[in-house]
Order: structure tokens, then sequence, then C-alpha cells
């Protein structure tokens, strides 16, 4: 790369000028081998916490998980959050919305439980609004899980979320770009430049809602087609970058997404 090619893909985000949109498993947290085993880490934890504050509450966990787990992961440090892609959210100032659940997740339930007894190597994740079915513990389950998976989603009208090593039965209606817009239109977020950080394919509706706000989105991991605008390698990478935005009040990154991968 051409010191010219280099300077054009730089990105600079003064602290002052943005709102963050952070994912949580993939982005902040490693994965493991079931959701549980994932827990409070001391470090990362503080380091939110800092950036928060710093940011004066302009900053937004963005996860699949309920909220209530995220409070158990990042140990309340957030105050605005989006848990379950989006049908959660408690806002800046603690009021919570929630979507009200779908019939169809009480008989997802049922079928699910009896199709976990013929596979026993599946691990349910159970969620006040949905339901999910984890396959990480024997990948090779995938095509079985996914034909189950499409079947009763057709069943129950509930909406279909692919994710890791995971298929999960959602109450229709939200995702996590409408949750970031709905960050987006309220204080303290409003008239800033939001930046979307996350791994997930279910993290591409945040990329495509922050750039109609003028904004930025960050893909973690390997290179895919995306919507996001510039890439970090790992969690910890995205670890290094939030501690030296932190310290040097700017947000700055050189690794743009390749053009034939930027979907548009
Ligand atoms: O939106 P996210 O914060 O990225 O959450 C997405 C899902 O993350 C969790 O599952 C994933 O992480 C687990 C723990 O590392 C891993 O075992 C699993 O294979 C991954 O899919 C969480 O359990 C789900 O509820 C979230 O929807």
């Amino acid at each position: 790369m051409t010191v010219a090619t280099k300077i054009n893909a730089l990105m600079r985000c003064a602290l002052d000028d943005i709102s963050l949109f952070l994912d949580l498993d993939g982005t902040l947290a490693p994965f493991t081998d079931t959701p549980e085993a994932v827990g409070p880490d001391i470090a990362r934890n503080a380091l939110i916490r800092n950036l928060a504050m710093r940011l004066e509450g302009r900053l937004a966990v963005v996860s699949g998980r309920p909220i209530a787990d995220i409070d158990r992961i990042l140990e309340g440090v957030v105050p605005a959050v989006a848990g379950s892609h989006g049908l959660q959210r408690r806002d800046a100032r603690l009021d919570m919305i929630v979507a009200p659940i779908h019939s169809g997740v009480a008989q997802a339930r049922q079928e699910i439980a009896a199709f976990v007894r013929k596979y026993p190597e599946l691990h349910v994740e159970e969620k006040p609004l949905s339901v999910a079915l984890h396959y990480r513990a024997e990948p090779t389950l995938e095509p079985v899980v996914d034909i189950f998976a499409e079947d009763l989603a057709r069943r129950t009208g509930l909406k279909l979320q692919r994710g890791v090593m995971v298929i999960e039965f959602l109450t229709p209606g939200m995702d996590k770009g409408r949750a970031v817009r709905a960050f987006m239109v309220e204080p303290p977020f409003a008239g800033t430049r939001p930046v979307f950080v996350g791994d997930d394919l279910t993290d591409e509706d945040g990329f495509r809602v922050v750039r109609s706000f003028g904004g930025i989105g960050v893909l973690v991991g390997g290179l895919r087609e995306t919507f996001a605008d510039y890439r970090l390698g790992n969690v910890d990478a995205v670890h290094h970058w939030l501690a030296r935005g932190l310290q040097t009040e700017c947000l700055e990154l050189e690794t743009a997404i390749e053009p034939s991968y930027r979907r548009i």
C-alpha cells in the first residue's frame, strides 16, 4: 500500500464527536464452549466503564443476549443496552422498552426440547423473547438443525436468526439496526457520528444503519462481504483499539475494507 492510499484510508474520530455501539460476543468477549461460560472480566469491564463515562453515556452495547445476561457479563457498567437483537432496549435514562412476546415462542420451546432429546450434543439457550439452539459442541449437526429450524420457523411465524454456531427463533420485528436507530434519535446519542463495532451477521444491520447517520462500521474478524468500512482482527485488537482511543482521545483505524468486499 502506498503512503497516499494509507492516508486516504485512515479513519480518525475524536471522542467528542462520536457515539459508540458495541457488540458483545466475538467483539468484546472471545467465544467459549457455551453461552454461560462467558463471565465478567475486570480489565474489559473497567475499560468499557471508563469509555462510557468519557463519552458521557454515548456508548451502548447491542447484543443478541438478553439484557440481564449482558449486565451479568459487564457487571452493569453500561446503562444504554439493547438485548435480544433489539427486542429489549434500556435507554440512557434507564427506561426499558420491551417488545411483546410472539405466541410461537412457547411452541418453539416445546418442539426444541423434544428435538434436543434426539440430539443431546445440542445446547438450548432460553431467552425471554426467543430460544436459541447452539451446535458448537457438534458442528456437523448444522444441516440437520437447519432443516428443523426452517420448518419450525415457518410453522410458528418466528424469525430465524443465524449466528456463530447457533440458530435462534425470535419474536419478529426488531434487529440491531433498528435498535441503533432508536438510540440515535434520543439524547445523548442524537446529532453525533455513530461507530458500530461487531463480528456477526446480525451486526450487518448495525453497520447499515450507522452509515445512514454518516457513521462508520467496524467488522471484527475475518474479511467477508460486509456493510462495514473498517476491520479489526479479533477481540484483543478491539480492546487495544478502544484503550488507545481513550488514551489519545481519538479512535483511529487504518484497515479499510477492500472495495470488492464492501456491500453498498
Ligand atoms: O450479538 P452478540 O453479543 O454477538 O451475541 C450473539 C450470541 O452470542 C452468544 O452465542 C455465541 O457466543 C457463545 C459464547 O462464546 C458461543 O458458545 C456460541 O457458539 C456463539 O453463538 C449468545 O449465547 C447468544 O445468545 C447471542 O445471540
